[in-house]
């Protein structure tokens, strides 16, 4: 007979191990729930569990079996409430922005998928920067405008492009409480500048404004040995001179021009930059402004500065949180934001679907919905038809561009148009400045005519003979509504969101 105190010191020298495999166990579950957190994926999967039961089955004997799962089963439950319960990293971090006057932005949207940290917007007044930056507020800090400049004086040490640029968009309290400012614009700008094929040694790069965010993208197109030429209203080289610089070869928007609420306007006609292969907008709101779109039309690569707003945070929040972020995330975080940014714009023919489809579409996002002939009507004070004949077709459409102007400038909405819109080429930078134009189409011998004064003295087919090569060029793809309404939606959220 086996002596029971020797089985039992197995018994327990089996436990040790076990608990030492157990605490490895639910390091290994925290570092599962880190990823999963930074990938959005919940902590329980049923697929996984199922098939983990299965490859234990495999793993001992049949008698043994309820035992086991049982009791792996439990091993499982206890992983997934430390999974749920392990803080994530940096979670107990307070950071933000520090402004002035911070109108809408996209910072806190972007750090929420960037770390784990809690981000605010703080606004402070000149008078108060040096209170706040002394304050305990805050761990790390994004910088802009007007503070780029003014908290250089407050770091005890600065990045080298800091230093360089004389301008900290990041800020950090260290653990000895001193302040480390870097430039995670140039970060940012360096990536900009690589998706639009970036530019060789001795090449010439006009860059367009000479404030804080010039003095950084020269930064990083000097270091790439680029010759800069920075082209501004009242320094050395003004915009009368640009002929001077006609070899240029990439073009910067480093001014504010364009931006929104100011849609439309473009800082340099880009026919007078002959040579120019790319130009790159700082702008981002909207997506294609004025400047891009005529880039564009030229055929010439063109970027605009999203990526690089989401590779400044990505940045950002390596110093943030010390540790590195996979720079594939930049990519995610600029689809997520351009997305969640458009306007999803339908076009198409009068009757196609685009009031009923667009209407359930924002619905199912909950997003704002606008119908352009709904809006008019509201402001004629009467309906389209009463409108057409008592003022005629051109004051409709006059009216109908400046609505579009108004509509068009907006982020994030669902905008029917009406059928006629692609009649006037104006109207297609409207639309597209900051939208996907989706073509929504419906068998002709479908479309009702009722309401609808332009349908009425015409048949579909020789109105669709006149306009499909303008829905097809106003658009970015086509959605087919010969389904039901919820089916074309389920279309358009599957292939635009
Ligand atoms: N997928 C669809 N299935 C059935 N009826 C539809 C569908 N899409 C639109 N309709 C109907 O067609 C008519 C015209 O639709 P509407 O949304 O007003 O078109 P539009 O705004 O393009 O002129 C409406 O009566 C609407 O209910
Ligand atoms: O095709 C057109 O020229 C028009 C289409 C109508 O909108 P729907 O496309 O919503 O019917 C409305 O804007 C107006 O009657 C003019
Ligand atoms: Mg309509």
């Amino acid at each position: 007979m086996e002596a029971l105190n020797d089985l039992r010191q197995d018994i327990d020298a089996l436990d040790a191990q076990l608990a030492a495999l157990y605490r490895r166990r639910m390091d290994v579950a925290a570092r599962i729930a880190a990823v999963k957190r930074e990938q959005g994926l919940p902590v329980l999967q049923p697929e996984r569990e199922r098939e983990i039961r299965a490859r234990l089955a495999e793993l001992a004997a049949p008698a043994l079996q309820p035992g086991m799962q049982a009791w792996f089963g439990a091993l499982r439950a206890a992983s997934r409430d430390w999974q749920e319960s392990s803080p994530a990293p940096g979670a107990s971090l307070r950071c933000g922005l520090l402004g002035e006057h911070l109108r809408h932005s996209y910072s806190p949207e972007i750090h929420a998928m960037l770390g784990a940290y809690s981000y605010d917007l703080f606004e402070v007044p000149p008078e108060g920067l040096a209170d706040f930056l002394h304050g305990a507020a805050w761990d790390g800090l994004n910088v802009t405008i007007p503070y780029k400049r003014a908290v250089v004086p407050f770091c005890a040490a600065l990045s080298p492009m800091a230093k360089q640029t004389g301008s900290v968009n990041t800020l950090v309290r260290r653990a000895d409480g001193t302040l480390y400012g870097a430039n995670t614009d140039a970060d940012g700008f360096r990536l900009l500048l690589e998706r639009g094929g970036g530019i060789a040694p001795g090449e010439k790069a006009l860059v367009l404004g000479s404030g804080g965010a010039s003095q950084t993208v020269q930064a990083v197109l000097r270091a790439q040995g680029a010759e800069v030429v920075v082209i501004s209203r009242r320094g050395p080289v003004t915009y009368d001179m640009i002929e001077q610089h006609a070899d240029a070869r990439l073009v910067v928007n480093a001014t504010p021009v364009g931006m929104y609420p100011e849609n439309g306007i473009s800082p340099l006609d880009l026919r007078r930059v002959p040579q120019c292969r790319c130009v790159l907008d700082l702008v981002y709101n909207p997506a294609r402004t004025a400047l891009l779109q005529q880039a564009d039309r030229l055929g010439l690569r063109a970027e605009n500065g999203l990526s690089m707003l989401a590779e400044q945070a990505r940045c950002a929040a390596e110093l943030f949180l010390q540790r590195p972020i996979d720079p594939a995330r930049t990519a995610a975080v600029t689809d997520t934001l351009q997305k969640r940014m458009r306007n999803l714009i339908l076009i198409g023919m009068p009757g196609a679907g685009k009031t009923t489809v667009g209407r359930l579409l924002a619905q199912r996002l909950g997003r704002d919905f606008f119908d352009a002939d709904e809006e008019l009507e509201r402001r004629f004070g009467c309906d389209i038809p009463t409108f057409f004949a008592r003022e005629g077709e051109a004051a409709f459409r006059a009216e109908e561009t400046a609505l579009l102007a108004e509509l068009g400038r907006r982020s994030g909405c669902v905008i029917a148009t009406g059928g006629g819109c692609v009649t006037r080429p104006e109207n297609e930078p409207l639309l597209r400045q900051n939208a996907a134009v989706i073509w929504l189409q419906r068998a002709l011998d479908r479309l009702p005519v009722a309401g609808r004064p332009v349908s009425r003295r015409t048949t579909p087919e020789a109105l669709y003979a006149q306009r499909a090569a303008a829905y097809a060029r106003f658009s970015d793809g086509t959605a087919d509504n010969n389904g039901t309404p919820d089916e074309t939606v389920r279309q358009i959220l599957e292939a635009w969101t």
